[in-house]
C-alpha cells in the first residue's frame, strides 16, 4: 500500500498552534523494539499521569495480559486499510509484518484541551509525523549495544524468534536514524535513563 509522508495537505495538518487558548505539546517517543522505552513510559506517566499516552491501531496479534482499548486497538488488515483510506491516522507504518497506527481524533482532541501527548511510534511514523507537526518534541531511546539490545528482547520472552529476528534487523537501520531527532537518550541504567527523559521534557 502505498504512502507518501512528503505530500501532506494543509487540512491534514496538526498543529498545536490551535484555537485552544494554551494547546498542549506532541511528543514522540522511538526507539528500537526492545530498548525500554514502554518501560519508560510506564514510570514517567506514574509520576506525571497529566501525560496522555496515545493508544495505538495494530494488526499484531495481542499478547498474553495486553487488552485491546488499552495497549492497543487489535484490528485485522482490511480494518486497519479501511482506516488508512478513510484518513483516520495521523501516521502509520508496517514493521516486523505487521500495521501500526496512531487514530488521529483523540491526539487532536488532547492537544485542543492543552494537555501533553506522548506518541510511542517506530521510525517511519515518526518521520511522518516531522511532516505533519514538526513542532512536535522528538526523542530517541538508543540500547548500549546491539547485543544487550538482544538480551532484552529475549528476556522479555514476548516475542517468537522469527519476530526477535524481525525486530533486531530493523533495530540496525534504526539507531542509525537517532540523529535525526531533537534528543537522543541511551537507556543503560534505567534511573539515569528516566531522569534524562524528565529534563527533556520538562527541564528538570
Ligand atoms: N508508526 C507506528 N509505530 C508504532 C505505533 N504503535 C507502536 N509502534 C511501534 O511498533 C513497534 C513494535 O511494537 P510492539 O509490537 O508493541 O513491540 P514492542 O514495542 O517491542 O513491545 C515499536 O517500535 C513501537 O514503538 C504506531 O501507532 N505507529
Ligand atoms: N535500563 C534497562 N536495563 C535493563 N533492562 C531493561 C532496561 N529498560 C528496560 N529493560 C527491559 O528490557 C525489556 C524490553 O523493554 P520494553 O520496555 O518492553 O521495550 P520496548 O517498549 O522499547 O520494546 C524488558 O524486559 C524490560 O524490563
Amino acid at each position: 500500500m502505498p504512502y507518501s509522508s512528503t505530500a501532506i495537505p494543509e487540512s491534514e495538518k496538526i498543529t498545536t498552534q490551535s484555537t485552544s487558548a494554551k494547546p498542549g505539546k506532541l511528543v514522540v517517543f522511538t526507539g528500537p523494539s526492545g530498548v525500554g522505552k514502554g518501560t519508560l513510559l510506564r514510570r514517567l506517566l506514574a509520576s506525571h499521569p497529566e501525560l496522555y499516552l496515545s493508544t495505538s491501531a495494530t494488526t499484531r496479534q495481542p499478547r498474553p495480559g495486553e487488552i485491546n482499548g488499552q495497549h492497543y486497538y487489535f484490528v485485522d488488515r482490511l480494518a486497519f486499510e479501511q482506516m488508512v483510506a478513510a484518513g483516520e491516522l495521523l501516521e502509520w507504518a508496517e514493521f516486523a509484518g505487521n500495521y501500526y497506527g496512531t487514530p488521529m481524533v483523540p491526539v487532536q482532541q488532547q492537544i485542543q484541551a492543552g494537555h501533553w501527548v506522548v506518541l510511542e511510534i517506530e521510525l517511519e511514523g515518526a518521520r511522518q509525523v516531522q511532516q505533519t507537526c514538526p513542532e512536535a518534541l522528538r526523542i530517541f531511546i538508543l540500547p548500549p549495544s546491539l547485543q544487550e539490545l538482544e538480551r532484552r528482547l529475549r528476556d522479555r520472552s514476548q516475542d517468537s524468534e522469527a519476530a526477535i529476528a524481525r525486530r533486531l534487523q530493523r533495530a540496525r537501520i534504526e539507531v542509525e536514524a537517532a540523529d535525526e531527532f531533537d534528543i537522543q537518550i541511551v537507556n543503560d541504567d534505567l534511573d539515569k535513563a528516566l531522569q534524562q527523559l524528565e529534563k527533556a521534557l520538562f527541564g528538570s
